[in-house]
């Protein structure tokens, strides 16, 4: 569902346009950020994991939360890094640097709360069936 006007400059006629401009965005991003790639396979691999060990609902909303922020991070760290892009034309500078450092960070809390969440969730689910 690629955009049907590359040209468009103003706002949306509809949600219907709007929603598949989202898409264009999200596709986009899966296809050249392999980190998200690899964080969409981890994404799957829980949510199996979790239906295949029985995990309860409340257990699900949080992996999905953690999934979510992950996601969403990842999102806008690329916003940032293609903004920074544009504006450096990729030349060396100091105040980009500390900008995509700053938005990568942001990447890595969400990350390590996502790995919190799952060790919350499957630990103890592991060690119940072990025992
Ligand atoms: N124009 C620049 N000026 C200064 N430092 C830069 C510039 N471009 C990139 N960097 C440095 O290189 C790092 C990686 O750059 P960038 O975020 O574009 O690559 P990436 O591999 O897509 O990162 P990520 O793994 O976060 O997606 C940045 O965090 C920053 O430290």
């Amino acid at each position: 569902m690629d955009s049907q006007n590359n040209k468009q400059t103003g706002k949306n006629k509809n949600f219907i346009q709007a929603f598949g401009h989202a898409y264009d965005g999200i596709k986009w991003v899966f296809i050249h950020e392999r980190n998200f790639k690899f964080d969409m396979a981890c994404a799957v691999i829980t949510m199996g994991l979790g239906f295949i060990l029985r995990i309860r609902l409340e257990q699900f909303m949080w992996l999905l939360t953690a999934i979510i922020l992950v996601l969403v991070g990842e999102i806008l760290n690329t916003v940032v890094e293609r903004i920074m892009d544009f504006m450096s034309d990729h030349h060396y500078d100091e105040r980009v640097k500390v900008i995509k450092d700053v938005a990568a960070g942001g990447v890595v809390l969400t990350a390590i709360f996502a790995i919190v969440v799952g060790l919350f969730v499957f630990v103890p689910k592991i060690i119940e069936l072990l025992n």
